[in-house]
């Protein structure tokens, strides 16, 4: 568990743009290299695993996908991004960052990890951010059958809720609501065509343990959200199409870190889980979290988390993808600030009440 200040500066960011079919990928994609930014860029564009059309139209080609040394299904990277990345980096100078544009309809997490776990890449290259573009006019029926659209926004640090002209602003209330049920820590930007600052999409180190969480307003703040939840809530973190349901027999009140429910009607859905403590023993963390990422990995599209350990004066940030955890000190607890554990998971058929449980038995006596 490290990340290493001497190598970062010399790899060059990555940033992933997901997006279901159609939503609008190519037209920021045509932004970010028409606009005059002074900023070269490579683009990846599409094609894994895609047959190109020269080769053997009649042979459907399987993903080129590697399991991790662990066996884990849910951990894989993509050997052809892995040869273009290399091959690309052969021409280092000639560019100052990566785009990789993935298909529609794709699932973002190997590629995203194939940036986080291979060494080879990750030598060369960094993630930067994972951005994903949403039709407002479509998502919500594409979220009801599709489980990569509900993949592509839970996987996203920023997200552009794009085609804002097609809906009405009722509409699009509706749609953001319902983004930020699945993922409320992504930085969301309402976009026609869109247009957005390219600095709200680049170089935005969401994966960067130092700056994840100061560049990232949203990440965390939703753990100890300033609303109370009454009988007439329509917050985010429960929507069914049944009117309100928790699904625990209580009601939220200030604290309120609870699980962020989904409509019922959806694929396994995809929920966010906010955990709070204070000081951790790090003796039952570690161990815990290496256990919790080992079972349940495969439903933990992302996980991020900023530590107070017993005993140690710097901040503890760690992140993940599926079974993945990394962490590192990132700077020391300031003055007055309030010493505090807190954790988000963001995944599939997550049990809240073991995790709950489980992480507050980590607490320092
Ligand atoms: N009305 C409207 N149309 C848009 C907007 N953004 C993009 N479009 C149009 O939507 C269509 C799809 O946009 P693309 O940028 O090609 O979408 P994509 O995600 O690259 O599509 P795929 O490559 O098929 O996955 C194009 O006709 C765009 O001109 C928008 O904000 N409003």
């Amino acid at each position: 568990m490290s990340a290493s200040q001497d190598t970062t500066s010399q790899q060059i960011p990555v940033t992933v743009l997901t997006g279901y079919l159609g939503s609008g990928k190519t037209t920021l994609l045509n932004r970010i290299l028409t606009e005059n930014h002074g900023q070269k860029y490579a683009v990846i564009v599409n094609e894994f695993g895609e047959i190109g059309i020269d080769n053997d139209l009649l042979v459907e080609s399987d993903e080129e996908i590697f399991e991790m040394n662990n066996g884990c299904i849910c951990c894989t990277v993509r050997g052809d991004l892995i040869r273009t990345v290399q091959n690309l980096m052969k021409r280092k100078g000639a560019f100052d960052a990566i785009i990789v544009e993935t298909t529609g309809v794709a699932d973002p997490a190997p590629v995203a990890q194939t940036f986080f776990m291979d060494d080879d890449v990750r030598a060369a290259s960094k993630l930067d951010a994972v951005v994903a573009v949403v039709d407002a006019r479509h998502v919500l029926q594409r979220l009801k059958d599709t489980e990569e659209a509900q993949d592509q926004i839970a996987f996203a640090d920023v997200i552009l809720l794009n085609k804002t002209d097609l809906v009405t602003k009722d509409e699009l209330a509706v749609v953001e609501a319902r983004i930020r049920a699945i993922n409320p820590y992504a930085v969301c930007h309402h976009t026609e065509r869109c247009a957005v600052d390219l600095k709200a999409v680049l170089d935005r180190g969401a994966f960067d343990l130092d700056r994840i969480l100061s560049l990232d307003p949203h990440f965390l703040a939703h753990g100890h959200h300033d609303h109370e939840c009454g009988p007439d809530c329509d917050h985010e973190h429960d929507h069914t199409h049944h009117g309100h349901d928790h699904s625990h027999d209580h009601e939220c009140g200030p604290d309120c870190d609870h699980e962020h429910h989904h409509h019922d009607d959806d694929l396994h859905s995809v929920k966010s889980i906010s955990l709070k403590a204070g000081d951790l023993d790090p003796e039952l963390f570690f161990p815990w979290i290496n256990q919790v990422t080992q079972i349940q990995g495969p439903n933990i599209l992302r996980l991020k988390g900023i530590m107070a350990l017993k005993g140690d004066p710097q901040r503890y940030v760690i992140q993940g993808v599926h079974m993945i955890v990394e962490g590192d000190h990132q700077r020391d607890w300031k003055d007055g600030e309030p010493r505090e554990s807190r954790l988000v998971f963001i995944g599939r058929d997550l049990d809240w009440d073991m995790l709950k449980q489980s992480f507050e038995a980590c607490v320092a006596q």
